[in-house]
């Protein structure tokens, strides 16, 4: 049985010895508290008749100790060496206390000081083992003594000159599996704090889970990054001879844990897990002067070791024109110095560039022996960080394919780490992360959408959305863990308010996977913050119709942005709500298929008036009827001017490929231009003074059994748009209440055009549709 010390034990010798060499006399007091602490564990583990023994010699080693560290303070400094010293006795005493307490159990235990066993080189901090050494040593003390149970401390050793020396931060499990590999151990049981390895560092991932059973090669990938819940040179020994190692959870022990082994079984994850290391700094070395000359990187990572730099990756493009490695962030000045030292000459002469070091950067890879047999994996790994607009700096991998790394910014760690998690297990829901802005008819009526499912998106598609912020105009919720949409209304109206500018920064800052900008607003305002959100891969989706209507140079520049930075741009109920008309456009198009002309009746608004006036009542009243069901703007006399279906008209050739501004959609108007004058109450009230204007135009109509469809037409790169009479055997003549149509007639849709038609405006659909644009954008 190997024993670590008490929890925080090796800070505290560290901080005291540092105190020390200081000349600060803090150091007695954590000496104090260090030594009451033992020597309560002792009280708590053994009976009161068999303590003393242990008490007296916890209290000695602790007289030791701080002969040593008064040493440490009268000379002012703190030798490797010393610092071996103090941090030994961490160990030392509570694998004593233990032994103690086996025996006190009636086992047959005794305590071995694993100075006498391990054998190490003299470098003090971080050891190496002699393998032989200790194998040999190992052997030869169980030949010579006897016990059924050794206890032993874990982390130290000793070199040839019998100097303490220690094995790294984490060693105890490396002394067990140097223990385990000289006895030629059935098993090596590590019993840690958590309940095995796991898919993904667990603080960053919320989801991820222990891994059952894992092979030696893979639990070495992993144990290097982010969760250290094995030390790294744990495995070598023990793979060596093909022992099992478990490792338990001292908390939960029923718990299955990780089984570390030869070959585990295959299972369907190809991706083992993934692993992230941050505080990683770039190297590059670049310069004409190295093509084709034998020797550069050779020079390059012999000045490294000189420097005792560890080189965590390695990547050299084929063009040998640059060699970069990734190292600890702390080393990067000390890397600088000794690369640029070794080619000053050429350096000097122009041949190459002084060493680049980039910091504040992050490596996540993937993990999984088989990976090298499937096609796809870095595809997709990459394919999960860019649509995240995650940058990846650089890449290694090696021809055994156990591990794929990217190296990327440290701040998109959480991030990356998420979506690729996300990307790779099976069992992982997708967050997806909204920001909505707008609170009104079909904003509220989406939000309420959301609530009824989430439930199914989870169960069914294994996707948990989340409104993180919520704004109108006069205040914005936010909560990290999402807003409870059971009760958004009354959280809105208790948030304070939130700027545009503010809201925009909110989302670039929390930097959280698969985000989409949710624009429920009529307003002008808010476009300006799709351009900026876009350019970090957030995802827009719209049902305001401002951008995509707005000068042709922005939207062009917003399709764009969308297209360079992976990130969907979608405004699918700009045109009809919910009906698939621009989908179906864009498929068209993308098939190569052209748009000869289209005619279509675009406004819901105007065709509910139109179905329900025939002079029974005002026309006004009519118009109020449609406001009320929800199917007019915000303003309805964007809708009743024509502008409304003209946006709409403009969009539609855009996404058929047209240059096209608004100024040039011809707009035949039919309201009097007096309506126009004043506000919306001023708009109602002089229709109801023009009523005779909308009476005859009815009245027109209908003797000639003829109905009145205010109808959008695009042909050959000319769009108008103005009220029609049109006879019964049209096709847009049979549409009901608030129903949208168009035919499209292509190079394919020659003599029968492609019809769509159906409910085209309305809270209820156009919140379904932006919905569905929200799906699209990151399923
Ligand atoms: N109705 C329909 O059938 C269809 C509508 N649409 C489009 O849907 C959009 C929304 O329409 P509708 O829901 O009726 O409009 P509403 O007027 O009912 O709601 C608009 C919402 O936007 C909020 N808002 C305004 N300015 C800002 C701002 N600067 N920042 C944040 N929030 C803001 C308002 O907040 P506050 O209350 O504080 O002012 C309100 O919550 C429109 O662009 C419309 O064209 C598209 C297709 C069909
Ligand atoms: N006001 C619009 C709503 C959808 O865009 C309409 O009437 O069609």
């Amino acid at each position: 049985m190997v024993v670590s010390a008490l929890g925080g034990t090796t800070d505290a010798l560290i901080a005291a010895g540092r105190s020390a060499a200081a000349s600060n006399e803090a150091y007695r007091e954590a000496l104090h508290g260090l030594e009451q602490r033992h020597l309560a564990a002792a009280q708590e583990l053994l009976p009161t008749a068999s303590q003393q023994a242990s008490l007296d010699l916890l209290r000695s080693q602790f007289a030791e100790l701080q002969r040593v560290c008064d040493g440490v303070f009268a000379l002012g400094e703190l030798s490797a060496r010393t610092l071996d010293k103090l941090m030994s006795y961490g160990e030392l005493l509570s694998s004593q206390l233990v032994a103690a307490a086996a025996k006190q159990q009636g086992l047959d235990a005794a305590w071995a000081d694993s100075r006498q066993l391990i054998r190490t080189n003299s470098r003090f901090g971080n050891a190496e083992v002699d393998m032989a050494a200790t194998d040999l040593q190992v052997k030869a003390y169980l030949n010579a003594h006897k016990a059924r149970l050794w206890v032993v401390p874990g982390f130290i050793g000793a070199d040839a000159q019998g100097n303490t020396t220690t094995l790294g931060r984490g060693g105890s499990d490396y002394t067990a599996a140097l223990l385990a590999a000289a006895l030629g151990a059935e098993v090596l049981e590590i019993w840690t704090d958590v309940s095995g390895m796991m898919t993904a560092d667990p603080r960053l991932v919320s989801s991820a889970r222990p891994i059952a059973r894992i092979s030696y090669q893979e639990a070495m990938e992993l144990s290097h990054f982010g969760a250290k819940v094995l030390y790294p040179p744990t495995i070598q020994p023990v793979m060596q001879r093909g022992i099992p190692l478990w490792i338990k959870n001292t908390f939960a022990p029923q718990d299955h844990g990780t089984l570390v082994e030869v070959a585990p079984p295959r299972t369907a994850a190809v991706v083992r897990g993934i692993s992230s290391i941050s505080s990683l700094a770039l190297l590059s070395l670049e310069g004409s002067g190295m093509v084709g000359i034998p020797g550069f990187s050779r020079r390059l990572f012999a000045a490294l070791a000189r420097e005792r730099i560890n080189v965590i990756l390695i990547t050299q493009s084929s063009s040998e024109h640059s060699i970069c490695v990734g190292v600890n962030e702390a080393d990067a000045a000390r890397s600088q110095d000794a690369v640029d030292e070794e080619f000053a000459t050429e350096i000097a002469a122009g041949r190459i560039e002084p060493l680049r070091v980039e910091t504040g950067l992050a490596i996540v890879a993937l993990v999984g022996e088989n990976m090298k047999s499937h096609p796809g994996i870095s595809g997709k790994l990459f394919g999960a960080l860019g649509h995240n607009g995650v940058n990846i700096r650089a890449i290694a991998q090696g021809s055994s394919e156990k591990n794929i790394s990217t190296v990327i910014q440290a701040a998109d760690v959480r991030k990356a780490i998420n979506v690729v998690h996300e990307a790779f297990f099976e069992a992982t829901y997708k967050q997806v992360n909204l920001f909505v802005l707008g609170a009104g008819n079909v904003g509220g009526k989406l939000l309420d959408l959301l609530a009824r499912q989430q439930a199914y998106l989870l169960d069914k598609l294994r996707v948990q959305v989340r409104v993180v912020a919520l704004a109108s105009s006069r205040h914005c919720a936010v909560s990290d863990e999402g807003l409870d949409l059971g009760s958004w209304a009354a959280a809105l109206d208790a948030a304070p308010p939130l700027g545009l500018d503010e809201f925009t920064q909110l989302i670039i800052d929390k930097n959280l996977r698969n985000s989409v900008l949710v624009d429920v607003t009529a307003t002008p305002d808010t476009v300006r913050c799709y351009a900026p959100l876009l350019a970090k891969s957030v995802a827009v989706v719209a049902c305001n119709k401002v951008a995509a209507s707005s000068d042709y140079a922005f939207y062009a520049h917003l399709k764009s942005l969308a297209q360079e930075f992976n990130a969907p741009f979608l405004f699918e109920t700009n045109v009809g709500a919910a009906l698939p008309i621009l989908n179906t456009l864009q498929d068209l198009v993308r098939t190569g298929d052209r748009v000869q002309r289209f005619e279509a009746v675009l406004s819901g608004t105007l065709n509910f008036v139109f179905n329900h006036y025939d002079g029974s009542q005002p026309f006004a009243e009519v118009v109020r009827q449609a406001q009320a069901a929800g199917v007019t703007e915000p303003d309805p006399r964007l809708d009743l001017s024509g502008t409304d279906v003209a946006r709409k008209a403009l969009i539609l050739a855009r996404e058929a490929g047209e240059v096209m501004e608004m100024s040039d959609i011809e707009i035949q108007g039919f309201l009097p231009a007096s309506c126009f004058e004043g506000d919306v109450e001023a708009f109602y009230a002089q229709m109801l003074r023009e009523e005779a204007h909308f009476r005859a135009l009815y009245d027109q109509a209908a003797a000639q059994g003829k109905k009145l469809r205010f109808v959008a037409q695009y042909a050959e790169g000319r769009a108008k748009v103005g009220l029609q009479q049109l006879a019964p055997d049209h096709n847009l003549y049979d549409l009901r209440g608030k129903d949208n149509a168009i035919q499209f007639y292509t190079d394919c849709y020659v003599e029968q055009p492609l019809v769509i038609k159906g409910a085209g405006a309305g809270g209820e659909v156009t919140a379904a549709g932006v919905f569905a644009d929200i799906m699209r954008a990151v399923l």
